[in-house]
Order: structure tokens, then sequence, then C-alpha cells
């Protein structure tokens, strides 16, 4: 422990990042998936399973009995033994996260996807309709009487899971459920959902990337106000927005402060505010811990190693885990700088969160926190105009911040530091709307889109570089079809909304298909090959699929579905 602590305090100078300790359960499950990767081998491993799982009994006789396990010369535990103790002192992952019928569903609910007219597009529209109920999920008894047996946090109202190994409510993934849980008319679950999130800013002072204890170093796109927003122009409940505020404003602060701000001076001298990813964390993640000291294992440094670690998980932070996006070498994940990014989408996010928070201000009669939120979302979208836009390319980019050009934590703007690769997120700024609103620069933008090598037969691709890592090439994700479509829509241009059209038909097309092939929704999609899901990564493909059946059902319901057209590949 010395020698760590000693070499800890050598890193100090690159690492001065903040650090929210884990739990002393965490560290026992982490302990547990290492014993479990030895004992059961790499073949169909998943890591999250281990820290997934709660304790039949306090965490010091689960210990106890842990560490008297018998253990072969080179310290491994025998499968019978280790088989022993799971099912003696352990519960399975997701037996204490309970099934739960929501209140608001019903099979056929009254003004459902009006302009779907083709029968067989409605009948599948019911069913993805009807996934509600399988992802449908509320925290036991169990977790709020002994939260401390339990990595999965305690929240109040029931929550919607992505699916499969994903057996915890996540941030992002929340707002695009929530725009298939309006389509599906189920205002209280969408609410539940915003209710739970924003306990966990009243508690931590950010949202999670999700509801476990491993996740509290990090949260993930801010796009709580969006979700907001969307409900109370569905439902009106002022109550509701008025409850949220408080949090909103504290949840922007977290984004604005600190670690998360850089500060980039402009060629006319002008410091410009812009935001960043960056996790409080300098350790494998917990639950991916065996696969980052696999990653890690290249590194012969210690301060490396940590070095690395923070920027994995501040990549998770981004959502897009992994992505070339992110690395100085797309074929290393060792080179990853996601903490040396200013990002093109998380300023976006930030800037329609002051929008939502001006709007939401302006609808409580709070005038002067509207006003306070109006004048933010200028100056961003003034650094974000001369910072991130490229005006050749027609695209907002990353910019990469060379850290020798600072000067008391003040970066100086340059051109060349403009990252000029193409991805999905180079566009997500037409989804706010300063930037849509602006008919030049949607017409620019959408050319540029069409001439990115990003449309493809099933969709937008994430990125044009082939690197294996699941956010790039061939994948597509379902809230980057989301964003872009809706912010052709909202332009109000005709051949915008044309060209969203198209996107939409070819994203409702494929999910359609690989539907029907594989029995259920997926998680990604190949944007190749029209019926096909996608792949890469560190875990096999999931299904669920949260997010995708709430795009399936959103696009539905902006554009419908002529009964004439017939639906697949
Ligand atoms: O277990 C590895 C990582 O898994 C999550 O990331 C992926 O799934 C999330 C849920 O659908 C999604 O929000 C994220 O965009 C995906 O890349 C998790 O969020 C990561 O923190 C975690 O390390």
């Amino acid at each position: 422990e010395e020698v760590v602590a000693q070499e800890k305090q050598a890193c100090l100078p690159t690492d001065t990042g903040p650090v929210i300790p884990t739990t002393p359960l965490v560290i026992f499950l982490e302990k547990l998936q290492e014993t479990a990767l030895n004992t059961y081998g790499h073949k169909g491993f998943d890591p999250k399973l281990y820290v997934d799982m709660s304790l039949r009994f306090n965490l010091s006789e689960t210990h106890e009995a842990f560490n008297k396990l018998p253990r072969t010369d080179n310290g491994s535990v025998l499968a019978p033994h280790l088989n022993g103790f799971l099912s003696e002192y352990m519960n399975a992952a997701g037996d204490d996260l309970v099934y739960v019928e929501p209140v608001d569903f019903v099979a056929q609910p009254a003004g459902f996807l009006p302009n779907v007219d083709n029968l067989e597009v409605r009948a599948w529209a019911l069913e993805v309709h009807s996934l509600w109920k399988n992802l449908s999920r509320q925290v036991s008894d169990q977790v709020l009487d002994h939260p401390d047996l339990h990595s999965l946090l305690p929240l109040a109202s029931p929550v919607m899971i992505p699916g499969s190994r994903f057996r915890e409510v996540y941030y992002w993934d929340s707002y695009w459920v929530i725009r298939g849980l309006l389509a599906s008319k189920m205002y209280e679950t969408a609410k539940g959902i915003v209710t739970n999130l924003v306990s966990l800013i009243e508690n931590f002072g950010h949202v999670l990337n999700g509801a476990r204890a491993y996740y509290t170093n990090r949260s993930q796109p801010p796009l709580l106000s969006a979700m907001i927003v969307d409900i109370y122009n569905r439902t009106s409940d002022l109550d509701f927005v008025r409850k949220s505020l408080p949090s909103l404003i504290t949840e922007h602060n977290f984004w604005n402060s600190g670690i998360h701000r850089m500060n980039i001076q402009d060629s006319q001298g002008k410091t410009h505010y812009l935001s960043r990813y960056y996790a409080m964390w300098n350790e494998p993640r917990p639950e991916s811990s065996t696969i980052d000291k696999e990653t890690a294992g290249k590194l012969s440094n210690f301060c490396e190693k940590q070095h690395l670690y923070r920027e994995l998980a501040s990549a998770a932070e981004s959502g897009w885990d992994f992505s070339s996006r992110w690395m100085r070498n797309a074929s290393d994940l060792t080179t990853l700088c996601t903490t040396s990014i200013i990002p093109v989408d998380l300023n976006a996010f930030i800037l329609k969160m002051e929008l939502d928070i001006s709007y939401l201000a302006h609808v409580s009669q709070d005038e002067s926190t509207a006003e306070h939120f109006a004048e933010a979302s200028k100056a961003r979208q003034t650094a974000m105009n001369t910072v991130l836009w490229n005006e050749e390319m027609g695209q907002w980019l990353d910019y990469w911040i060379d850290a020798n050009s600072s000067s008391q934590g003040t970066y100086k703007w340059k051109a060349s530091d403009q990252n000029q690769s193409v991805f999905a997120s180079n566009f997500i700024p037409l989804w706010t709307q300063p930037f849509n609103s602006d008919d030049d620069l949607v017409d620019k933008v959408s050319k540029s889109l069409q001439h990115s090598g990003l449309l493809r037969d099933a969709g937008i691709a994430t990125s044009l570089a082939n690197t294996g890592q699941q956010w790039d090439f061939p994948n597509g994700w379902a809230p980057l079809q989301h964003m872009i479509v809706e912010g052709l829509v909202k332009s109000g241009s005709k051949e915008a909304r044309s060209l969203a059209e198209d996107i939409a038909m070819k994203w409702i097309n494929t999910n359609y298909a690989a539907y029907k092939k594989t029995g259920t929704m997926h998680e990604k999609y190949d944007v190749e090959k029209c019926g096909a899901f996608g792949g890469g990564g560190e875990y096999v493909p999931q299904t669920g699929f949260g997010w995708s059946n709430g795009v399936v059902l959103a696009f539905l319901e902006e554009f419908g579905w002529p009964e004439d057209l017939k639906i697949g590949c």
C-alpha cells in the first residue's frame, strides 16, 4: 500500500484531477470479478456481471468466506469452489431490480401513431410499444432496506432499462426512452424516470452515468433538460417543471465549472468558455476492470496507466465508449485522450440545456433566471462558432487542446487544432434551435452531410474509420440518427425534411428487418447492410433495446407510414 501511495504521489504533476472514491462493496466485487476471470477464463466472460451481483450477508462475512476459498498454487480458485461461493453468498445480477407493470401501459393507446396507415407497420409498432413492459423495472425492497449490500442505487420511481447486460437505468439512453414513451402516451412513466434522475442530482450533484455505485464518478451526455422540456410540452405540467428546475441549474454548474470548463482565447484575444468530458476517476472502470487492466498492461509506467484509466472513464462519460474520436492513434486504445478534447456534441447539449432552462424558467415566471440562461446560450453559440465551426467543411469539429498553447489555464485557439475527421457528432449542433433556425447554415450543413460519406444504405454511420470500436464505422446508433433527423426537420426547410425522411425510413427499414430476422430490437446496427445489427467494442451486441425502441416510435410519430409503402430491406 505504501508503494502504491508513493507511486500515486509521483503522478501528481500529471494527474491532478479529482477522484470520487468508490465503496468497499465495489472494491470487493471487482476482486470477485478478477477471480472469476481467472477461474472461468475469457470465453463468454462479462466482467459487468460480477459488479452487478448483490450480497446475501454483510460485506465482512462475505469477504471472510471469499478469503477462505481454497486456492491453487498460482492463487486461483477452482470452479466448483467459486460456484459454491456464488450460490451461497451472492444473489444473481439483476435480482435486485424487479419487474413492474408500468402504471400507464395500455396495449393499444388512444391516438397512437396516427399517421401509420400500413397495417404491417402498425402491428410492428404495437409490438415495439409492448416492449416497454419487458424493460420496466422497480428497485426491490431489499435495496431500500439494505443499500450496503447492493451496487444498485435506490430510486423511488420505476425505471426503463436499456436491456440485456444493461440492467439499470442510464442517463442519456433515458432521453430516447422518454421520446418513445411519449409516443406511447406513457406520461407518468416518463415523469418517473426524470424524477429519479433529478434525485441523483440532489444526492450526487450530477446525473450519474447509470444508477450503480460504480458510476458515481462520472456523468453522461447531459440531456435532462431536453427530457423535461419534451414532457412539459406534452403534459403542460408546471409543477413537474418547477420541481426540476433547481436541479437543472445545479447540473449546468457541474458542466461549467472546475475540470469540465475550458477557456479558449481566439485570435482577437477574446476568451470563450466551453465544456469537456472529465471523469472523476483514475483507476480501472469497475464494470470493466479486468479489460481496462489488460489494456493498460501495454504501458509500463504507473502514472501512464493512471492517466489512461481517467481517459477510459472519460470516454465512457461521453457515451461514445470507445471511438477513434478520442484516440491519437485509431488502432491503439492506450492513446485515448478524451480529456484533451472539446467535444462538439457536449457543447451542443449544454447550449440546448441553457435554452431549455431559459424556457422552463420563463414558463415558471422566473424571468431573471430565464434572461441569465438566454445570455449564457448566446455566449456558448458564439464560442461554438469561433472554436468549433469549420466554414470550409460546413461542419462543427472537435477541438483538440494543445497543452503547450496554455497560459494560466487559457488555451490559444489554432485552426490546426480542429480535428478534421468526420464523425456523426459533427452534425449534432443542427439539433439545437439557434443553428437549425438559420436557413443558410442548414443548407450548408445538409450538403456537407450528404457529401460526408456518413450516409449509408441503412442509416448514418458513426464515423468513417473502421477500428473495431463500437462508436465507429460501420455502426449506426439510434440517438445519432434521431438528433440529426430531428435537427433537419426542425429547420422547417423542405429539402432538409426530405433528407431527414429518407434517413429515418432507412433506419426504420433496417430496424424492422433485423427485428423480423432475430425477434428483437438491437442496441446498434450495421449501416452498411440493411437488417444487420452492429458489433465491435468490449462486450457482445446487446438487445432489448430502450433507445432503439424509442427512436423507431419517435420516427413513426413524425413521419407516419403510408398504407401502400412496403417496409423492410
Ligand atoms: O460496460 C461498458 C460500458 O457500457 C455502457 O456504455 C454503453 O451502453 C450504455 C447503455 O446503453 C450507453 O449509454 C453507452 O453509450 C454505451 O457505449 C456504459 O455507459 C459505460 O459507462 C460502460 O463503461
